[in-house]
């Protein structure tokens, strides 16, 4: 998209290219492989785009064939890519994904370290113009990825929250990029207290907050400052949390499991269009259960997210109980 008129929604962070071992087992008995792109921020982004929202991705890629492909994937879907910049020192990420067989979340190997995206930093967003913008959406894996990422993603918070963008943060937990527990854990919730909507897992949010329950660890973060949390219950469905309101939305059953990665940038997908559409905060679980559920049942990271029509079809088929 070249369009130069104002996004409603900001999403930065990093694009992979893909890559789905085609057979089930263990990546080194694996001689091929569907190639597709991936990542949380990256997921999102797609998903908000095919509901029809003006979404600008701020990212780099390498100056290398995988760069490309995604870069004219993302120009495919509709992202507006001004803010992509082409990196001639670092590559673009890469990620392997063994096939899952019964519906397990199935490995994953990164050949991200030292990435084009791992270099942004603040310098990359000088220009950005938050004026105008409704949302940005924000997740846990740039502050991992490197120092000048993570201050990015702060700088990208504070900057929304003083233009009065709505923001949602799901902490998107990979611990095997971070360098210590205490550090994730530190970091995500200090970026978590300047979100308004705060959508991490159940066990996310136990490892976050040390807290057990879904209320008490929405309540850790309606008192850090969120106006809604919704924690993510799998299959169970999704349980919400205002200052006024707390309870349990159920979720959508899904008679065949394919691959689970992917579920959760589903289920932001699903909350932010439905809070930007005007639903109330149990619809738009409702909303996010739905679109997780579909991607649970393709084997790619970003697949099963609808467009308007689809989504028009499963909401008429599920209506909020
Ligand atoms: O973004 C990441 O770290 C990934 O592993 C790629 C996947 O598309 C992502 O995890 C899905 O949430």
């Amino acid at each position: 998209m070249n369009d130069a008129s104002t996004p409603d929604i900001l999403t930065f962070g990093e694009a992979m290219t893909l890559f789905i071992a085609e057979t089930p087992g263990d990546l080194a008995e694996v001689e091929r492989f569907q190639r597709r792109i991936a990542g949380a921020d990256t997921n999102v982004a797609i998903g908000l785009a095919r509901l029809a929202f003006h979404v600008a991705w701020i990212s780099r890629v390498g100056d290398d064939g995988f760069g490309t492909f995604i870069r004219r994937t993302l120009d495919a879907e509709g992202l507006d890519c001004r803010y992509l910049s082409t990196d001639a020192e670092h590559p673009t990420g890469l990620v392997f994904k063994e096939r899952a067989e019964h519906g397990e979340d199935p490995k994953v190997a990164y050949y991200r370290r030292g990435s084009a995206a791992s270099h942004m930093g603040v310098a990359d967003v000088r220009d950005l113009d938050f004026q105008g913008v409704r949302h940005l959406h924000a997740t846990g894996l740039p502050p991992a990825l490197s120092v000048s990422t993570r201050e990015l993603a702060f700088h990208m918070l504070e900057r929304a929250r003083e233009a009065g963008l709505t923001i949602s943060f799901d902490p998107n937990l990979r611990p095997s990029l971070w360098n210590s527990e205490a550090e994730m854990r530190e970091t995500l919730n200090a970026l978590a207290a300047h979100a308004d909507w705060v959508l991490p897992g159940l066990a996310e949010g136990q490892r976050l907050t040390g807290l057990d329950n879904a209320h008490d660890i929405a309540g850790y973060y309606l008192d850090q400052g969120a106006t809604g949390v919704i924690i993510k219950l799998g299959p169970e469905g999704s349980y919400v949390r205002t200052a006024d309101d707390a309870g349990m939305v159920k979720g959508v059953a899904v008679s065949h499991v394919v691959d689970t990665v992917g579920a959760g940038d589903g289920f932001a997908v699903g909350v932010i269009s439905a809070l930007l559409d005007g639903c109330t905060l149990r619809q738009a679980a409702h909303r996010g259960n739905l679109i997780g559920a579909e991607q649970v049942q393709v084997t790619g990271d970003m697949e099963g997210l609808p467009h308007r029509a689809r989504l028009r079809d499963l909401e008429a088929a599920h209506p909020l109980a």
